[in-house]
């Protein structure tokens, strides 16, 4: 699906991704975790279209050149939903599908069908993002992003800042929702039990740089670098 060939970033003289190569699979859930700072986000950016890289990013088997038709197929949730205050959920939903003139009848449709997904009532719908909590605003996210019922989703921390029954709940959902759609996902987190229950392929990244990219498993049993091992550990400790 996406084919990032010797991708690096830098922000003034930081090097914030070192020379990246890696393949997000067709229907697969690749997960970049790593410490702060390590460039996860910025990686994520980089296939999102919001950050222009060095080296080059292939979609679908072609070096991406115009990003506004690729961004289409693309749906991308940040932390906390990322949501326009100044609309209510329903609208946030549907922007982009108004925008783009779809059929009312479609989008009413289809806002029903990932609302019921995401155990959103119509009532939440109905809200401004202040008037709801951080859970709903981050399924509002989810959904807005699964709209226009893109070939990839791009997740960035979706479940941090969550109570933990609440972060249990829409982890199981997301899941189900990623595999009910057979959507292809790539997500970033700071934890290892989230990269554990949604990862096919496992990324972890240091300053900027791959240290290995392979399933968890392989993470435990054939850990490439010390610091798989290390960071294995330090998670494990809390
Ligand atoms: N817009 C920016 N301008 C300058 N430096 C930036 C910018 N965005 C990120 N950086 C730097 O790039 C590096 C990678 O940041 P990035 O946000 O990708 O890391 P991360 O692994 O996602 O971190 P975290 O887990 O804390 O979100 C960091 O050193 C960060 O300070």
């Amino acid at each position: 699906m996406f084919s990032l060939r010797n991708i690096s970033v830098r922000y003034g003289n930081t090097l914030a991704v070192k020379p990246v190569s890696l393949n997000v699979e067709p229907g697969r859930t690749l997960v970049l975790i790593g410490p702060s700072g390590s460039g996860k986000t910025t990686l994520l950016r980089v296939m999102a279209g919001l950050v222009r890289p060095e080296g080059a990013v292939c979609f679908d088997g072609a070096a991406v050149e115009d990003w506004r038709a690729v961004r289409r197929r693309i749906g991308y949730v940040v932390q906390d939903g990322g949501l326009f205050p100044h609309l209510t959920a329903r609208q946030n939903i549907t922007l982009m599908s108004r925008e783009l003139g779809r059929d009312a009848g479609e989008i009413a449709a289809r806002t029903d069908e990932l609302a019921s997904l995401t155990h959103l009532s119509a009532d939440q719908l109905d809200r401004y993002p202040a008037e709801l909590s951080g859970g709903q605003r981050q399924r509002v996210g989810i959904v807005r992003a699964l709209m226009l019922r893109p070939d990839v989703l791009l997740l960035d921390e979706p479940l941090s800042a969550l109570d933990p029954i609440i972060r249990a709940q829409l982890a199981q959902e997301l899941k189900t929702i990623i595999e009910t759609l057979g959507t292809t996902a790539v997500l970033v987190t700071h934890s290892l039990s989230e990269a554990r229950y949604f990862s096919d392929q496992l990324v972890l990244m240091r300053n900027g740089g791959v240290v290995q990219i392979g399933s968890y498993a392989a993470f435990e049993e054939a850990p490439e670098d010390p610091f798989v091992t290390e960071f294995i550990e330090a998670e494990s400790m809390l």
